[in-house]
């Protein structure tokens, strides 16, 4: 052989010899457990597959999470979870109380439902109530049915028989959960188009089996029909939300009141409610007397030309600053209230000058994050207050007390007071939010008002709510109005949200942030290399924004979150962002599949029942069909973080049956199947994805 062939063959040999040692010290290692990156540098398939199984874990691990925390939560209150107590928040001169609040309004069964569409575990409900109450018409006992964690024991499990076992025995009657289970059972109606079979359990579970062929046909259903929500009684709404504070800034507070509160607008309006959605912004106030004297001298042409305060906090700081300590400025800024109050005309310009640049500023914010919201703030509520006091003390003798020149309430249950008029003979913080209950049950007429803000400002809310009710504005067991808390937004040192030199932060600095990181992040990943400018542009919004929204929605509302952008753009966890990539990729593979929609839609059209066999399309198939158990269920509760668990869900089980399902089986040398029934699972998968992007505000975008 020539020497150059030789060396050739040798180079080959050695590659492969190279390759024999890494494989041997790859066993090696896998069997202590210790893979190192060099070794896995030269198996590539070992890489992907480490990297797969990383992932997976990771996803495990917040499904752990979301379930074990799902779980504590219905174990401490059955379905709907109490506003945790917080600690009294003082602001300014708005007089928010502290102390004891009143007991919490009970919840009552609302929410009327008329059409469960596909909801399965409504009907369930329904069907097992009735069969309870005619087994044992003299307990009211709370229905216990959720589903089942082990699918031997079936879909759904109802696990009355044993609190009804116990109470006949508190009675003196014995009588085995079983056999509870079995009386229960025989009322149940014999044969129901969506169940299997129904087995009792000697201990007395009873186990629910969905008939499959069910489950393909409203798939079907869903396929041809496109997604229905449940249908619910129509109601007339108030969602009293985000209402920052003019010439402070919006902060970050006021940005969990308008994520929330919209995304719980945009739910309820999807379900067919009437709703209003309502800035109440801090708008009116004895500050806005400094607030125009320092106007008239820092830009004394406002009347003509738009001031350039870009900075309103800074304003509102350099006023405050000369009211604390230019006693000729104080009395100025004390004149100017009293000729606001008086409708001044020069004066009540110079406040709606002052109004709407701080307006403007929010509308920026508002437009990025595609919030709608209609202002009536507390100005709006002047007269009305006067009328109030009037009122109170023409129609409730008695209800105002005499404290120290102001005039106070105590509604019942309550250790706090209102104030109702100060020493001054202004009003408050509580008189605005009492003239403002009023209007909105009298005159907007609404049945259900809810008020999406801050915890600190339970015990404030829950007195003037029990002064409505001590008044006779309303009745509990047929309107419902409700504080909607929520915790605290904190910063990765577990602190309060702030800048590094302690500011607030502005809300357009930290959306600019976000972008410039979305940003990053899609170039991170090559996105830029197929994508148009447009496209890209598109991705990078619906990134930044629906991240935003999304890491303080999948958060348990009640509870303090942290603010992380990493953590918020990490691709692999219950994110935006991973869920965009999800929806994105579904969307593609029916686009790139060269079938066309249109045969698509014959398809489904002459295919009653898709053979949805595979044990993977039928896991995900029933989640498909829990949407409408998770709508019904977050109407009812108000707590968002469990669409998005639902949704998260969604996208794993899409990914597991995408691994395990051919939609299109390409082999070579033959022409290839397309699998139709899947391409239409794919279809109705992202048209759920879609609903819940709606709901929670999320921009979709095609292509990722
Ligand atoms: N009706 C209400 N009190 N709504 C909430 C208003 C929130 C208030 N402007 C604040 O920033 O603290």
């Amino acid at each position: 052989m020539a020497n150059k062939e030789l060396q050739e063959a040798y180079k080959d040999f050695s590659v492969d010899l190279d390759k024999v040692d890494a494989l041997g010290r790859l066993l090696e290692a896998m069997e202590k457990g210790d893979l190192t990156e060099e070794l896995l540098e030269k198996c590539p398939e070992i890489l992907e597959a480490k990297k797969k199984n990383d992932k997976l874990k990771y996803r495990k691990e917040i499904l752990e999470k979301s379930v074990a925390r799902q779980t504590a939560e219905n174990a401490k209150n059955g379905k709907t979870q109490q506003p945790a107590e917080k600690k009294k928040k003082q602001e300014g001169d708005k007089g928010k109380t502290g102390g004891a609040a009143p007991k919490q309004a009970k919840k009552y069964d609302y929410v009327q439902v008329e059409d469960y569409g596909s909801s399965i575990l409504g009907r369930l409900q329904d069907l097992f109530k009735t069969a309870i109450s005619q087994a044992y018409p003299r307990f009211d006992v709370p229905l216990l049915l959720a589903e089942t964690p082990n699918p031997q024991f079936g879909d759904y499990q109802c696990n009355s028989a044993m609190p009804i076992a116990a109470k006949l025995k508190s009675t003196g009657v014995n009588k085995k959960p079983g056999d509870v289970g079995q009386e229960i059972f025989a009322k149940l109606p014999k044969s129901i188009e969506f169940i299997d079979k129904i087995t009792v359990m000697p201990a007395g579970f009873i186990n629910i089996f969905l008939n499959q062929e069910y489950i393909k046909k409203q798939i079907s259903n869903l396929a041809a029909n496109g997604i229905q929500l449940p249908k619910i009684a129509k109601r007339r709404v108030l969602v009293d939300f985000s209402s920052p504070n003019i010439a402070k800034e919006m902060h970050v507070g006021h940005l969990r009141s308008t994520i929330i509160g919209d995304s719980i607008c945009r739910l309820l309006e999807a379900v067919g409610f009437d709703v209003l959605r309502i800035n109440h912004i801090g708008d009116w106030g004895t500050q806005f007397g400094m607030l125009i004297a320092h106007l008239y001298d820092r830009f004394p042409d406002f009347e003509t030309k738009m001031p350039d305060i870009s900075d309103l906090q800074a304003f509102y700081k350099e006023s405050k600053k000369r009211f604390d300590e230019d006693e000729v400025f104080k009395k100025r800024a004390y004149e100017c209230v009293v000729k606001l109050q008086s409708h001044e005309k020069d004066i009540v310009k110079a406040w709606t000058t002052i109004c709407d640049v701080s307006k403007k500023y929010n509308q920026i914010v508002y437009n990025q994050l595609d919030i709608k919201i209609k202002d009536v703030g507390e100005s709006f509520y002047q007269d009305k207050m006067i009328d109030l006091v009037k009122w109170i003390k023409e129609n409730k003798p008695g209800q105002l007390q005499e404290d120290e020149g102001r005039q106070i309430m105590f509604p019942s249950e309550c250790e706090v007071p209102l104030t109702v008029v100060k020493s001054d003979g202004g009003f408050t913080y509580d008189t605005s939010d009492l003239a403002a209950l009023k209007y909105r049950i009298f005159e907007e007429k609404c049945d259900w008002a809810i008020y999406v803000v801050d915890a600190g400002q339970s015990l404030h809310l829950e007195t003037v709510f029990a002064a409505g009710r001590d008044f006779g504005w309303y009745d509990e067991s047929v309107k419902r109005i409700e504080h909607v808390a929520f915790g605290l937004v904190l910063g990765e040192d577990r602190k309060k949200f702030k800048t590094r030199s302690g500011e607030t932060v502005r809300l357009l600095d930290l959306l600019s942030e976000g972008v410039k990181r979305a940003s990053e992040k899609l170039k991170e990943k090559g996105r830029d290399q197929v994508m148009t400018e447009e496209e890209l542009n598109e991705a990078r919004d619906a990134v930044a924004f629906g991240c935003v929204k999304y890491a303080d929605l999948s958060h348990t509302r009640t509870q303090d979150y942290v603010f992380s952008f990493d953590r918020m753009l990490d691709d692999r966890g219950n994110t935006a962002v991973y869920l965009l990539y999800a929806y994105a990729r579904i969307r593609s593979i029916v686009r790139t599949s060269g079938i066309q929609q249109e045969q698509i839609a014959e398809y489904i059209r002459n295919t009653p029942i898709l053979p949805l066999n595979h044990q993977a399309e039928m896991k995900l198939s029933k989640h498909l069909l829990k949407l409408a158990d998770c709508v019904l269920q977050v109407v009812d509760s108000l707590m968002l973080h469990q669409m998005c668990d639902y949704v998260y869900q969604l996208a794993t089980l899409f990914h597991d049956f995408y691994n395990e399902c051919y939609v299109i089986e390409k082999k070579e040398g033959e022409a290839p199947i397309v699998h139709f029934h899947r391409l239409a699972l794919c279809e109705v998968t992202a048209n759920v994805i879609s609903t819940c992007f709606k709901i929670l505000g999320i921009r979709e975008v095609p292509k990722m």
